[in-house]
């Protein structure tokens, strides 16, 4: 058994083990398993740690799981604590941290995707936007299937000041696992800022980015170019990339954050200019093209090419 997390008011019963959690909760994979849940409360601690001061906070934790990370929260003395939990095998353990800390922790089995932020926490904790941040936290250590899509929301959201920013600026904890096989976890703590450093619409900035990153390993106009319909695709991704003043030969990492802005502000020109832009869609280009290639596909089949290859 692992050592009990403590608190000043209270005794939390002891994390479960790797071993007991596959019996507790008939699970398979240990290999899997003990890379996926943190039990060790000294590694949660310092997760935790990288949140700030978190006594009297209003804290939310997405998939608390077995509640390594739940412990530490508590073990931080917050006001208190949301967990949102989708595996209904988990809320038995999460009931039993509950009893523990008595009303401190609110329990809600569901899906984090489409849990509804904006009305999780009190009111009165509500701050202005240019305020400092509000007293609340979201706090989680999610796979990475869930925490993609999931962060993507999040941005839409700052950048609309709604969902969990409906509150104000409200500061994200959370732990990004890398691939499966590999230990590491990183932990990034974000808090949104008051002026975005692109001030332009969420879904063209991120349709840039999208676009530069996939092809990550090549140079940055070969994802840039499919912001473009094929007639004339050359000259304007030349257009774009000349005029926002970036090296078409720098691969996408190598991007700094001006140079994503004057891509999104030139673009943005572009689609001022050309309605049908924004809504150009690559891979429904590739889709069609590769539908007409298949009606007057002869006895000769070509290669297929390594567009195509994408789809
Ligand atoms: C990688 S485990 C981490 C568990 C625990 N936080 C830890 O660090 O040991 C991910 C947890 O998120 C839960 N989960 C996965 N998808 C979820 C979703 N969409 N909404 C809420 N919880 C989710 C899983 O059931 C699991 O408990």
């Amino acid at each position: 058994m692992a050592a009990p997390g403590r608190v000043a008011a209270f005794r939390l019963p002891p994390l479960p083990t790797i071993g007991e959690i596959i019996k507790l909760y008939r699970l398979k994979a240990q290999r899997q398993l003990s890379q996926n849940f943190l039990l060790d409360l000294r590694l949660t601690d310092k997760i935790v740690k990288q949140a700030g001061e978190l006594k009297n906070a209003h804290v939310c934790e997405v998939g608390p799981g077995p509640g390594g990370i739940t412990r530490s929260i508590l073990s931080a003395d917050v006001e208190q604590l949301l967990l949102i939990e989708k595996d209904a095998r988990f809320i038995p353990g999460l009931q039993m941290l509950s009893e523990a800390a008595p009303g401190k922790v609110r329990i809600v089995h569901g899906d984090i995707l489409t849990y509804k932020m904006e009305k999780a926490f009190p009111k009165h904790l509500k701050k202005d936007w240019e305020d400092e941040p509000p007293d609340i936290h979201i706090i989680g250590n999610l796979p990475f299937s869930v925490s993609t899509p999931l962060i993507i929301k999040w941005l839409e959201n700052v950048s609309k000041k709604d969902g969990p920013f409906t509150y104000g600026r409200t500061q994200m904890t959370l732990t990004f696992q890398k691939e499966v096989g590999e230990v590491d976890v990183a932990v990034v703590h974000f808090t949104p800022l008051v002026q975005p450093k692109i001030q332009q619409p969420f879904e063209l900035v991120e349709k840039v980015v999208r676009s530069v990153f996939q092809f990550r390993r090549k140079y940055c106009f070969r994802g840039l170019e499919t912001l473009f319909p094929e007639s004339g695709r050359l000259k304007r991704t030349e257009q774009l990339m000349m005029t926002a003043n970036v090296d078409p030969t720098l691969r996408p990492f190598q991007l700094s954050m001006s140079q994503f802005r004057n891509l999104c502000n030139t673009y943005r020109k572009m689609c001022d200019e050309d309605s049908s832009l924004f809504v150009f869609d690559y891979r429904e280009e590739l889709k069609q093209k590769k539908t007409t290639r298949n009606l007057l596909k002869s006895t000769s089949q070509p290669e297929q090419t390594e567009e195509e290859d994408q789809l």
